[in-house]
């Protein structure tokens, strides 16, 4: 995929506010350490460390020079002992298809790939748990089950390459969570590796275990900056034998929440997924990626997934629902996909956007939760503010999650069109009660936002937890929350 090809920017200059923290620097000794720990997974290799500093989107750079590649637990224990005995940064990194800069070091942090930690463990036939190291890939993982009669909780567009320990790490959402719920649900257990070297295992698999504090809460969604998750636990649904896709196109944002409504009422128990993309984001994946519209052009398409236990009785249900959607107007077309390549084709329309984006030139992100209702107001303000200043403006997301994915496109980077944009998305989402990550988490780029969707308490307390577990703050450093100074 070729994307974005001018050469990013060093990360730390974003905003120009960034010095170095005061860490000791790799020497000769250092790598003699790491060479005879984990003999022939030492990186040293410029070139070879290249996509390592480089974020998916091609927005922010570092400048790394290790990268190591542990196998197993023990040797993550034994590299962060030592990194914390010397004061040497890490930056965890799994398939680094975050968008948020979370994944890439800053400086020189030592780059910690979890790529040869992709075993899986255990796997329980009866219960649905599934046991596995960090690095497995979520469509790997995906692809097993299915030959087991299961499938994992969640599924999203970067499934060829992301991690599932970078998963929880992000407390990923992705495309079917308003079925199967987040990963704070289905994720039953984790064994982290603390900064010092300490294995904490809490990779238990029950569903139920009220014994004290839920301490893999605090790692999922902590983005590699109190530990390093190792393994993780999570069940998984049994895959479905029925599985239908449903493309409408709607008229208005109006009509596409009461053809949500309508969903619940009338498909009920086999909806897993809900998704809504704009005419401009339609636009995208056909001008760049050459994705074919089957529908005529609509201002808003709405995706519905179904899936169940019996063909014929949710072919009954999605027949009842769309009629009634039809009859009483509130979609214009529509078109149902039943065998597995339509399915997937529909699917693209929706799931390589991001893709499609990013050969428009430079993408602003913003990945936020807001009440329904008012989703995609949010959306025509920006684009009435921007005027022609960019190049598109699209709203897309996770409708019935109450997440919104506005993206904003201009040729190259722009930093009036930064100022336009910021702190006016923040704000108007903190007035409407949103969240200002949603699901993609904070990382390098959006951490000193936490604000408007944390109050400082909030925030000082995670400041406490911060400086508890990692008192040198050698995890993933700049990322997350602000330093506490
Ligand atoms: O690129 C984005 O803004 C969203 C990416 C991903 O979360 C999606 O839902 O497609
Ligand atoms: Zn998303």
């Amino acid at each position: 995929m070729s994307l974005n090809p001018v050469q990013p920017p060093p990360t730390q200059d974003h905003k120009g506010i960034f010095t170095r923290l005061p860490f000791s620097e790799v020497t000769d000794k250092d790598l003699t350490f790491f060479k005879d720990l984990i003999p022939g997974r030492v990186v040293t290799d410029e070139d070879d460390l290249k996509s390592h500093n480089i974020d998916w989107l091609r927005t922010v750079r570092g400048h790394s020079k290790l990268l190591l590649r542990p196998k197993n637990t023990e040797e993550v224990s034994n590299i962060l002992k030592y990194c914390n005995d010397r004061n040497l940064a890490v930056t965890p990194q799994g398939g680094n298809t975050g968008l948020v800069g979370g994944s890439v070091p800053v400086f020189d942090e030592i780059i910690i790939s979890t790529a040869l930690m992709d075993k899986v463990i255990s796997f329980d036939q009866v219960s649905g748990s599934l046991v596995c190291q960090c690095g497995c890939i979520l469509e790997s993982l995906n692809q097993y089950l299915e030959g087991q009669g299961y499938i994992m909780p969640l599924d999203l567009g970067a499934k060829g390459s992301c991690h599932i320990g970078g998963n929880i790490a992000t407390n990923a959402g992705g495309l079917r969570l308003l079925r199967y719920g987040s990963l704070r649900g289905t994720v039953l257990g984790l064994e982290a590796v603390l900064p010092n070297g300490t294995v904490l295992n809490c990779l238990n698999s029950l569903r139920k275990d009220n014994t004290g504090y839920d301490l893999k809460q605090l790692f999922i969604g902590s983005e590699g900056t109190l530990g390093l998750i190792t393994a993780i636990s999570i069940l998984c649904p049994r895959k479905p034998s029925s599985v239908n896709v449903a493309l409408l196109g709607c008229e208005s944002f109006s009509k596409v929440l009461q053809v949500f409504t309508l969903c619940r009422d009338l498909l009920g128990e086999i909806l897993s997924a809900f998704e809504f993309q704009d005419l401009e984001s339609m636009n995208v994946v056909q001008t760049h990626l050459k994705l074919m519209n089957p529908l005529q052009e609509s201002p808003f398409y709405i995706l519905i997934e179904t899936a169940g236990s019996s063909a014929q009785h949710d072919e009954e249900k999605l027949n009842v629902f769309l009629a009634k959607a039809l009859e009483s107007g509130l979609v214009n077309s529509g078109t149902v996909a039943t065998d597995q390549s339509k399915i997937k084709s529909v699917w693209a329309l929706r799931e390589r956007i991001t893709e499609a984006l990013a050969h428009d030139g430079y993408v602003y992100k913003y990945d936020l939760s807001i009440p329904v209702e008012k989703l995609y107001a949010l959306v025509e303000e920006t684009r009435v503010r921007l005027g022609r200043t960019a190049k598109r403006v699209v709203g897309y997301g996770h409708l019935g999650d109450g997440n919104l994915h506005l993206n904003i496109t201009s040729e190259s980077h722009s930093k009036s069109l930064v100022a336009a944009l910021e702190p006016f998305v923040y704000e108007w989402t903190a007035q409407h009660c949103g969240s200002i990550s949603a699901e993609h988490g904070l990382g390098f780029k959006k951490r000193n936002h936490i604000y408007y969707s944390k109050s400082p308490e909030a925030v000082q307390l995670m400041q406490i937890l911060k400086k508890l577990l990692d008192p040198k703050g050698i995890m993933n450093p700049y990322k997350t929350i602000p330093s506490s100074g």
